[in-house]
């Protein structure tokens, strides 16, 4: 794990920080889409943050800014503490703090799995017999031990995603950005990832923002869940979520996790 070296800046200053975000798009008809409007939103370091909406309210736009892939048509985002644009530039050693994971793990078949995860380190320059040992630490954390001279295709769906997750830690982030890491698996698969990312997350510490359509995977996972409404997508409720850690299966079951479920499906059901 990477010492806790925290710098002045950061200490004292979330690790996350949007301020006064808008994000509007050019449509190919030649009009525009307003995104986001009016985002404020202060993150704590080593918090589980959920993005939650209905489709379309811009929660994609919303993590794409916070990893420096979309630069906000106005506002600010700092990350621990440092702006991550300055000018028209995006100052890469705060997208150093980031790792990102999607829906799709994007794996490149042509390489076995320890290459995959290793990838970002091979384009840092570090030695290989370095970063495939990175690699096999990290397919421990993540599960898939013994699957590292595998191929992307001999894996399944959820153990694919476990490598793209290994992927985006092998560079020790601060942050870890996903979105719908675990859309596209079957409901047991993906009940069993979250227990094993609540896992993960609580091992290395970092901090996580989540975005998800699942109400159940977002009460389970978050610390605070960020509910956005849609046209445009403002911040319209945050929701603490106080139960202890580890979660697990039984959790899920308890009144006081279903009543945060039915609060947040009534608001979602009043924004269709
Ligand atoms: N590159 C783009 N060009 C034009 N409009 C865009 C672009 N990307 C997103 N949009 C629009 O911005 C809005 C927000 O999109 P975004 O993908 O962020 O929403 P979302 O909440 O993640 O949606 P979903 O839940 O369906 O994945 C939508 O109206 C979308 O059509």
């Amino acid at each position: 794990m990477r010492p806790a070296m925290v710098s002045e800046a950061s200490a004292s200053s979330p690790e996350i920080r949007l301020s006064g975000l808008e994000q509007r798009y050019r449509t190919e008809a030649g009009g525009e889409v307003l995104a986001l409007t009016g985002i404020d939103l202060s993150i704590r370091r080593g918090e589980f943050v959920v993005l939650i909406g209905p489709s379309g309210c811009g929660k994609t736009t919303m993590l794409r800014i916070m990893a420096g892939l979309i630069r906000p048509t106005s506002g600010t985002v700092e990350i621990a503490g440092r702006p991550l644009w300055k000018g028209g530039a995006r100052d890469d050693s705060a997208v150093q703090e980031l790792g990102v994971a999607f829906q799709e793990a994007n794996l490149f078949p042509w390489m076995r799995i320890e290459e995959n995860i290793a990838l970002p380190l091979k384009l840092r320059g570090v030695p290989k017999a370095k970063r495939l040992e990175r690699a096999r630490a990290l397919t421990e954390l993540v599960g898939i031990k013994g699957f590292e001279r595998r191929w992307p295709r001999e894996l399944s769906g959820g153990m694919r995603q476990r490598a793209a997750i290994a992927r985006a830690l092998s560079l020790d982030p601060h942050i870890l950005l996903m979105d719908e890491p675990f859309g596209a698996l079957d409901a047991m698969t993906r009940d069993r990832m979250n227990v094993e990312l609540q896992r993960i997350w609580m091992m290395q510490g970092c901090t996580v923002v989540l975005v998800t359509h699942s109400i159940s995977e977002a009460v389970f996972l978050a610390d605070r869940i960020v509910l956005l409404s849609p046209r445009p997508g403002r911040m319209d409720t945050i929701i603490d979520v106080p139960f202890p850690r580890p979660r697990d299966g039984d959790s899920a079951t308890r009144p006081e996790f279903q009543a945060i479920v039915r609060d947040l499906r009534k608001r979602l059901d009043a924004m269709s």
